[in-house]
């Protein structure tokens, strides 16, 4: 068993207070020495990690308790990190995050869950045709979008199938950014999107995600064979999500186990916050006011009955509110 190698030195000999007389607060060990990496992807209790452009597998301390790592996240690492064959650092503090991207709990997963950290954008991959678009998905996942405070980036694929006009009138009283593709076709306007940002691609099965990331990151296929060899796991099953960088500058994050986006944490005033002249509307509200349609006295429909406020986007606005309830279908495959 490869794994075993790693067993070797305790992994967590760092962690241990070296004094036990010392009051509990001062044995903790600062990890000034430590260096700071970026997970970019996670198997099975393995951390592949990316130190300037050496790749590093690590492990969680224990010190580090059950506080969750999840990719995107900025570690300080310790112990061995010089990424040569066979090595296992430990990672023992995690940096503040930027950006949460979560999901509620569901039937399929009890537990609510960051799925990536620090990200500025999130692409939602959906063709054109074959298979026809879900505006529904694609409102939970601008939803999920805007509650993480990620920048919703519509990528719509299989432009030689369909033409986009439709679909782009739904979601252009929102103002979300979008993008049209084609295999092989110009990326000229996408990589504009995406360059020097962190960006997680998400969408359902078939509507040509892989595609699109592989010609994107040229050797993206080759970067996730060469994290399996090197983690000695067997092949990338590829339901981890994985972050990859750009070569134009920036990342990609490929996230193949996504499935659906649950949304009952989020809350219509975080979701409000990412439209800053409904929110302004919205001071007038009731107190508890949910801004839904069945408010009796919600001041976003005094604003459009004075015509303050175009109606078509507060419409938009109530559908991406009424998208978090749960329903069958939700979910990507
Ligand atoms: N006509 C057309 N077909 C495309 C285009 N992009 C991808 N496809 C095809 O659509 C199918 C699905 O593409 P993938 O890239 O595998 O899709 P995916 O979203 O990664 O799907 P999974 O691998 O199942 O997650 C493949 O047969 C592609 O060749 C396109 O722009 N036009
Ligand atoms: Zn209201």
């Amino acid at each position: 068993m490869t794994g075993r190698r790693y067993d070797v030195e305790d992994p967590d000999s760092y962690a241990r207070p070296v004094r036990r007389t010392r009051p509990r607060t001062k044995q903790r060990p600062s990890y000034e020495d430590a260096t700071i990496g970026v997970v970019v992807t996670i198997d099975r209790g393995r951390y592949t990690c990316l130190v300037d452009a050496r790749t590093v597998i690590a492990m969680q301390a224990r010190a580090l308790g059950r506080k969750a790592v999840v990719v995107g996240d900025r570690v300080k690492l310790v112990g061995d990190v010089t990424g040569g064959d066979g090595t296992l650092a430990r990672i023992v503090g995690v940096e503040e995050r930027t950006t949460n991207l979560r999901r509620t709990a569901d039937d399929d997963d009890p537990i609510e869950r960051i799925i990536v950290a620090n990200a500025d954008q999130l692409v939602v991959v959906t063709a054109l045709a074959d298979p026809p678009p879900r505006p529904r998905l694609v409102d939970r996942c601008i939803v999920a979008a805007f509650d993480a405070g990620l920048e919703p980036l519509l990528c719509l694929t299989k432009g030689d199938l369909a033409a986009p006009d439709e679909l782009l009138e739904i979601y252009r009283p929102l103002n979300v950014e979008s993008v049209v593709t084609q295999r092989d076709g110009d990326l000229t306007a996408l990589k504009e999107k995406l360059v020097d940002r962190v960006s997680v691609f998400v969408g359902h099965s078939g509507v040509g995600k892989s595609t699109l990331v592989n010609a994107l990151v040229p050797d993206a296929n080759r970067a996730t064979a060469q994290v399996s060899e090197v983690t000695g796991r067997g092949r990338h099953t590829s339901t981890q999500a994985f972050m990859l960088r750009l070569p134009f500058g920036g990342w990609v994050i490929d996230t193949p186990g996504i499935r659906s986006f649950g949304l009952a944490h989020v809350d219509p005033d975080s979701l409000l916050r990412a439209f800053p002249d409904l929110d302004a509307i919205c001071e007038d509200c009731p107190r508890g006011c949910t801004h839904t349609r069945t408010e009796p006295e919600c001041a976003l429909d005094e604003a459009v009955a004075e015509g303050r406020v175009d109606a078509a986007r507060v419409d938009s606005f109530r559908r991406l509110l009424d998208s978090r309830e749960a329903r069958s279908g939700d979910s990507h495959d």
